[in-house]
């Protein structure tokens, strides 16, 4: 046996002692500051028992490494597979990644990305030839009814393997594999990934520029070049009407460069506020302020661990100088987004576009963005919202990270987990579809096989799907080429994606589980089922079936140009009377609603609370394609319309009022006005005569409701903002000075008089013969 723990002869098939093995890995590791990845596959307790060897042999401890699974069989630290996101923003040395009772992508990468440089990644797995074939708890939930678990297929697994056992760095053994010397120590080197590389090459140094306006002490923080660079380029904060965007892939160190130079301006006395989505996400932009404001002898008596959970005060420079820095909650950013001297908004590529486009009222503002990660990113912030930052008013400064904080750049673990999990997969290039058109593109179902076939085509696709959404995360790799349910279709101009769909088989549930999601278990999956079914109280909506466009995509390039109506035309057209509907639920905008409404999509329903991520409701549109089909949507449209003045003036009262129109524009159902003779008094009182609207503003609310959702030719269109005011005042019941505020109506009185005059052809058109009686006293 040699000392690398291999029997003599190199490479894959040789026997090896896996703790010496381990530590030959590990020791590589740490000259060239990479990682290394370990396989061990196997039966549960043998991979176990090797990975107690492996962890055994190394100079790190079994007390210093992490257990990421089930259940802690080393006695070191131990964080269960759904929580590993807990240990980001963390590093560690060590870490085993227990795959055997499921193996979760999201968790694989995160537990990647919290692995150091000159660190080892340990993986239990079952035997990598069968694990494609083994069901486990992360395709348990892919077995959405009434799909069956041996439905759900291990291409994304396969995949894995495949490429454990082609790329450098990652190395598997076979611990199961009993060795002809009977050692049960050992196992089967099934593939080495050792690359025997030079020890790492000295990156440069950080500096300071010539000149700087940050104290000494923020460069001297800095850990690479690039990241000095970044502060370097976060001085534009010191100047009015300034936006720096500072972008790099994780681990770059761009919060931290964010984070000292929010501490440099909490010591000149600036009121530094950082956003994130999440809380937690920014604990090392407080981190860095706290420790250079430490350096500087400027921390003020709060400066201390920056506390995660409390309603913390951030970090304070003593009160003469009165800076500090401290956390707001998105949703209060958005509120005021000039609460504050500066404003920091950090993982700025995890927040939906539509917060994003609130916090260019900061007058000095900073992005700190990350292009891809481990855990799965959003492109929105690149694509959707430089191109806002760069026609406004900011002057914007732009820095870009490249070394690895953690690690020497090249690190192959890093190469092959993007490559694993699709983190860094993008839409073709803009030239490649630029002449895309509904008559030069093909119309494809793209089924698992398709894909995998063709890296190419799974990269655009998938780089495509992340772009319609702020966020994609690497179990949504697992999904589109594993989950029965799931299936992808795409126009293909030249051999690229111009657009793509992924949809989602709903319905066509059995009378018990129908039952049961009535009421009120749950059932995976089936969302527009579930919504019909729970909430909306029909037991019948299952037992229809149809496709959800869970997502859609087109180009950016060739956006605009009918590529998403021909392909939704397409799916339609393939569909045929097969199922009986097509659907969709998603964030409410009023271009979306109104795109969905163009393309034959009527709306049923408007959710009652806002996406926590997106600040949106959610909108829920139909297209029926068959008869049980067209009897489901009718019979909700109808329940809409019916149901939609109690909602918003009530759970939807803060909803935009573009949305509402464009809900209600989008709603196929057939509204009856059927007013009372005194009802008919009051609003012609109102509208023509000295009535008010406050004492009965039910009858104005069956008014609204007609003309916004079924309008009669003859009514004549209200303009924008009649409808607006139609939205505000008698649907959501806001009260007149706010209304006249929001719609720019010089006072309440004016307000009045414009409600009264918008109520007027609405009188005309759906009056009835009491209310034209009514009318002519007020003829002139
Ligand atoms: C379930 C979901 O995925 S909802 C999320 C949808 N996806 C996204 O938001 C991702 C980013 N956006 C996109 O990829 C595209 O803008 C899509 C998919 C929304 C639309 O794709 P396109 O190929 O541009 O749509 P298409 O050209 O067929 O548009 C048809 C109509 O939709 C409406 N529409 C589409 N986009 C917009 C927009 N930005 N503003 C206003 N109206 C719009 C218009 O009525 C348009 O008709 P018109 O151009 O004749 O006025």
């Amino acid at each position: 046996m040699n000392a690398d723990g291999t029997d003599g002869a190199d490479g894959a098939g040789s026997h090896v002692e896996v703790g010496e093995y381990a530590r030959a890995l590990h020791a590589e590791a740490q000259r060239a500051n990479e990682r290394r990845v370990l396989v061990l596959a196997g039966g549960p307790a043998a991979t176990r028992e090797r990975a107690h060897d492996a962890v055994d042999a190394l100079s790190v401890g079994v007390s210093e490494t992490t257990v990421v699974g089930p259940e802690d069989f080393l006695a070191g630290e131990h964080v269960g597979v759904r929580r590993a996101g807990e240990l980001l923003g963390s590093t560690r040395e060590v870490v085993v990644l227990d795959c055997h009772a499921e193996c979760r992508p999201n968790a694989l990468g995160r537990v990647v990305g919290v692995v150091d440089g000159g660190g080892l990644l340990v993986v239990l797995a079952p035997d990598v030839d069968a694990w494609p074939d083994v069901r486990d708890g992360f395709d348990e939930g892919m077995a959405v009814p009434p799909f069956s678990l041996d439905e759900v297929t291990g291409h994304f697994r396969r995949r894995l393997v495949a490429l454990a056992r082609a790329h450098r760095g990652v190395s598997v053994v076979d611990v199961d594999d009993p060795t002809e010397q009977g050692d049960s120590d050992g196992g089967r080197l099934v593939s080495d990934g050792r690359t025997n590389p030079p020890p790492a090459k000295p990156t440069p140094e950080p500096s300071a520029p010539a000149d700087p306006r940050y104290p000494a002490a923020a460069y001297e923080a800095c850990r690479t070049a690039d990241q000095a660079e970044a502060v370097g380029a976060l001085e534009a904060l010191l100047d009015d009407d300034s936006a720096v965007v500072v972008s790099a892939d994780r681990g770059r160190g761009k919060s931290s460069a964010a984070g000292l130079a929010a501490g440099a301006l909490a010591a000149r006395g600036d009121d530094v506020v950082v956003t994130a989505s999440e809380r937690r996400g920014s604990r090392e932009v407080f981190e860095r302020a706290r420790e250079l404001l430490d350096a500087l002898d400027a921390a003020g008596e709060h400066a201390g661990e920056y506390d995660l959970r409390a309603a913390d005060p951030g970090v304070s420079t003593d009160a003469d100088a009165g800076g500090r820095v401290r956390f707001a909650s998105l949703a209060d950013v958005v509120d005021d987004p000039t609460d504050g001297d500066v404003l920091v908004v950090d993982e700025a590529a995890t927040i939906p576009v539509r917060r994003l486009e609130a916090t260019l009222d900061a007058d000095r503002v900073a992005y700190a963005t990350t292009v891809h990660g481990y855990e799965g990113t959003g492109r929105g912030f690149d694509v959707r919202f430089r191109g806002r930052l760069d026609d406004g008013a900011h002057a914007v400064v732009e820095s870009k990270l490249v070394t690895p904080i953690r690690y020497a750049a090249g690190d192959p673990v890093e190469v092959w987990a993007f490559r694993a999990l699709l983190l860094d997969a993008r839409p073709p290039v803009d030239s490649l579809v630029a002449d895309a058109t509904p008559a030069s593109v093909a119309y494809r179902e793209l089924d698992a096989d398709a894909l995998l076939a063709d890296e190419h085509l799974l990269r655009e696709v998938f780089g495509s799907l992340v772009l319609a959404h702020y966020r994609t995360e690497p179990d949504d790799l697992a999904r589109l080429l594993d989950a029965p349910n799931l299936s992808v279709r795409a126009l293909i101009h030249d051999g690229h994606v111009a657009c793509v769909a992924l949809l989602a088989r709903e319905g066509d549930l059995s009378a018990d589980r129908r039952a049961s999601m009535y009421e009120g278990g749950r059932v995976k999956g089936n969302m527009l089922p579930d919504v019909l079914t729970s909430q909306l109280r029909d037991e019948r909506a299952a037992e229809t079936v149809g496709y959800r466009v869970v997502r859609i995509a087109t180009h950016h390039a060739v956006r605009r140009g009918g590529l998403a109506s021909h392909l939704l035309a397409e799916i339609r057209a393939e569909v045929g009377d097969d199922v009986d509907w097509l659907g969709s639920g998603f964030g409410a905008t009023p271009e979306l609603v109104d795109f969905w409404r163009e393309n034959g999509y009527g709306s049923v329903h408007l959710s009652t609370t806002r996406n926590d991520a997106s600040g949106e409701y959610s909108a829920i549109v139909l297209d029926p394609t068959s008869d049980a089909g067209r009897a489901l949507h009718d019979r909700h449209a109808e329940w809409f319309a019916e149901r939609v003045p109690g909602v918003l003036s009530d759970a939807l009262a803060d909803c935009d009022p573009d949305v509402v129109r464009a809900t209600l524009r989008a709603c196929d159902a057939d509204v009856d006005v059927d007013l009372s003779a005194a009802a008919w008094r009051t609003v012609v009182g109102a509208s023509y005569g000295p009535g008010l609207f406050d004492v009965a503003p039910g009858p104005f609310r069956d008014l609204a409701v007609k003309h916004l959702v079924d309008p009669d030719d003859s009514a004549g269109a209200l303009d924008a903002r009649e409808e607006r005011l139609l939205v505000e005042r008698v649907l959501q019941a806001r009260p007149w000075p706010a209304v006249a505020d929001s719609l720019d109506y010089v006072s309440p009185g004016a307000c009045m008089r414009a409600l009264g005059d918008a109520v007027q052809p609405l009188v005309d058109a759906y009056g009835d013969a009491d209310a034209r009686r009514e009318r002519e006293r007020f003829a002139d």
